[in-house]
């Protein structure tokens, strides 16, 4: 029951077993969920609050102004260690590793800032040699129009041919490989990652309550800890993956890379610095196990985000009116919508941006690690060294004195309208921030916004979105939803949607 000087009050800390039953106990959902434990322990504790996940201290941030001041902070850049789920990665044992994960999601220190700093180049450069992403991009929202138009007037789960579209369009990014939108092998592909952010989320709260790490590799609890599921799963994904790589290396040309593997492995050619994580060995595991947290972090997450766009929208057939509207007055109905169209849709890009801050989809954030002791802001409390640290995305974007309403999907929010002119403009707003702040924010981002443009403006375009016939549509408020995982999905719903022309 032990809690340090100053730390941040807080729910009950019980030995080995932290605070997080005490958290779900007082959740206001009616299964337990992190979502609910958080937005409640904010209620009853504040903005910054102290509690135990197993033994170790934790605190999640609902403010955004001290969110912003902590999560640029060189010492709480780092991530939690997660052991011994690192074991699942391939090359965990590099010494340069020290223990930690390899990747960029989990890792840290001057690894993780190379790595971050080239992936976040390359995939914000948008193109490798003569392909642009958008036309790759495109291409992909073009096939799914096709199956769309198939399946009119039927009901149809969005989930599952989002997530597979999604997919392939991240796959022909980093692997330059197409595949068909039915082939068995994206289904499998899905499955896997799928099953890696349901049963294997590497930073296990059952781990987090054993007295020695190394415990959660033992049976039965490996099972319960979920490293049991989670070393399947990679060993799978890595399986997957070797060939494409090997295929790369036999093949590439340095003049015309193709894609982001090609670029990777033209960097690990060319590293001379025997410290570098480029080089050599190091360099040669760091590319898988980069390209699988790229699949880690941008599939789930930008699948999930159009899941939740869409279900809105079913539930406001005015907001879909006012967005054919404006998509037939600036695009017609002749081409898909193009990235140079965005600043013209000004309705468009508010209804993303209110998506976006409804659904808070990684809501949570990932969490960060202290490596020193830090005061928070405020100056009253301050939190140790090995503090986890949650960002409560959710909270700061449903923040009621900053957002009138926050649980009603509501577009209008970022929309001003010049009175004389009738003339309307897209008015951003600072505390919506999906993909988190600072040293660590999404480094997708750039890739998900405008792959999440280009998917929802061409579809919108294209067709009317209806609740199947009889179907009943789920609420869309937080008591509909009560993920299991760090995700957020929407509620299961199924639709019907009829094309426009
Ligand atoms: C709508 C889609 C997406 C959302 C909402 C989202 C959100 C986030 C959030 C909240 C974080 C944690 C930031 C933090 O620790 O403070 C994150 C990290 C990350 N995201 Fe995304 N993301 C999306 C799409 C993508 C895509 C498409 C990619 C790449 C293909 C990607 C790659 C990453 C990576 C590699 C990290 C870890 C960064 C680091 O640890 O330095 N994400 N994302």
């Amino acid at each position: 029951t032990y809690k340090p000087e100053h730390f941040p009050p807080g729910p009950p800390r019980i030995p080995l077993v932290g605070s997080l039953l005490c958290m779900h106990m007082r959740g206001s959902g009616s299964s337990p969920s992190l979502l609910h434990s958080f937005q409640d322990a904010a209620h009853a504790y504040g903005n910054l609050v102290g509690f135990y996940l197993g033994s170790f201290p934790a605190l999640l941030v609902s403010d955004f102004q001290a969110l912003k001041e902590l999560f640029k902070l060189e010492e709480l850049s780092a991530r939690p260690p997660i052991r011994p789920n690192n074991e699942w990665r391939p090359g965990w044992k590099l010494p340069e590793l020290d223990g930690r994960n390899p990747g960029i999601i989990l890792c840290h220190g001057r690894y993780w800032r190379e790595q971050r700093r080239f992936a976040l180049r390359h995939l914000r450069d948008f193109g490798f040699g003569k392909t642009s992403m958008e036309d790759l991009l495109s291409e992909e929202v073009q096939k799914l129009v096709q199956v769309f138009r198939l399946h009119q007037n039927q009901p149809l789960n969005l989930n599952r041919t989002m997530n597979v579209s999604i997919l392939n369009a991240l796959w022909s990014i980093v692997v330059g490989e197409r595949f068909e939108l039915d082939d068995p092998k994206l289904a499998t592909v899905i499955h896997m990652i799928d099953n890696m952010l349901k049963n294997g989320s590497p930073i296990s709260a059952v781990t987090a309550m054993l007295p020695h790490w190394s415990m959660a590799k033992w049976p039965i609890l490996d099972k319960l800890s979920g490293f049991y599921y989670g070393k399947q799963t990679f060993d799978e994904i890595v399986k997957l993956l070797s060939p494409y790589i090997e295929e790369h290396k036999r093949t590439i040309d340095p003049d015309n890379p193709r894609d982001f593997t090609d670029v990777m492995l033209l960097e690990i050619q060319n590293s001379q610095d025997p410290t570098s994580s480029f080089y050599g060995k190091t360099g040669e595991n760091a590319i898988m196990n980069v390209i699988i947290d790229l699949f880690l972090a941008g599939q789930e997450t930008t699948s999930a985000s159009l899941v939740w766009i869409f279900f809105y929208l079913t539930h406001h057939p005015e907001v879909q009116a006012h967005l054919h509207k404006e998509l037939d007055e600036v695009v017609g109905q002749d081409r898909l919508p193009r990235l140079e169209d965005k600043e013209k849709l000004p309705y468009l890009s508010a209804v993303i941006l209110e998506s976006f801050r409804a659904s808070s989809v990684i809501f949570g954030g990932v969490p960060h690690y202290a490596t020193k002791p830090i005061k928070l802001p405020g100056g009253c409390y301050q939190i140790p060294e090995g503090t986890y640290v949650f960002a409560n995305l959710y909270g700061i974007m449903h923040d009621p004195s900053h957002f009138s309403e926050p649980e009603i999907f509501n577009p209008e929010r970022f929309i001003r309208r010049d009175h004389s002119t009738g003339k309307m403009t897209f008015q951003p707003h600072e505390r919506v921030i999906p993909f988190s702040v600072g040293k660590r924010s999404c480094l997708g981002q750039s890739l998900a916004e405008k792959e999440f443009f280009l998917f929802f403006a061409g579809l919108v375009q294209n067709f009317t979105f209806h609740p199947a016939k009889d179907a009943i549509l789920p609420d869309y408020s937080i008591k509909a939803t009560h993920p299991k995982g760090p995700n957020r999905p929407a509620p299961q719903y199924q639709i019907t949607l009829k094309a426009r022309f």
